[in-house]
């Protein structure tokens, strides 16, 4: 990734959220497991994007979202946050309240750059 830094990351489940079920489920492959999610900002371009991969060992990307300008960032619970895309809605189930927090300081951090 071309001179994108990261501007925080955190421990989180990755999940989508699946309007036929109506149900959330995880984001890759297999079963639920914790994800390093980043956002990562870059300057050239000034965008933002969320990206995760798992940490198991085949790091597979789990999400890899562009920060939208005027997006609704709805913090649902300390753990859980979520917000919508064109195309889908996300849902990070943080590891920690304190992840939450982190990712919630730098979200709006590039919520207000945009
Ligand atoms: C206007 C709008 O878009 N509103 C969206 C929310 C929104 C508002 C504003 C801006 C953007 C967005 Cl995204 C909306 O309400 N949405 C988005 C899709 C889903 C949902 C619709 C209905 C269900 C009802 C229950 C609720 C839910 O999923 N709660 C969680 C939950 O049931 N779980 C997750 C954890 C904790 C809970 C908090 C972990 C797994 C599961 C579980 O605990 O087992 N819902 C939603 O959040």
């Amino acid at each position: 990734m071309s001179c994108e830094s990261s501007i925080c990351q955190v421990r989180a489940t990755v999940m989508l959220y699946d309007d036929s079920s109506k149900r959330w489920v995880p984001s890759g492959s297999d079963s639920p497991a914790l994800s390093r999610v980043h956002i990562y900002h870059n300057p050239s371009t000034h965008t933002f994007r969320v990206v995760g991969r798992k940490l198991q060992a085949d790091q597979q990307v789990v999400i890899n979202c562009p920060i939208i300008k005027g997006m609704k960032y709805n913090q649902a619970t300390p753990n859980f946050h979520q917000w919508r895309d064109p195309k889908q809605v996300w849902g990070l189930n943080f590891s920690s309240k304190e992840d939450g927090a982190t990712f919630s300081k730098a979200m709006t951090y590039a919520l207000d750059a945009l």
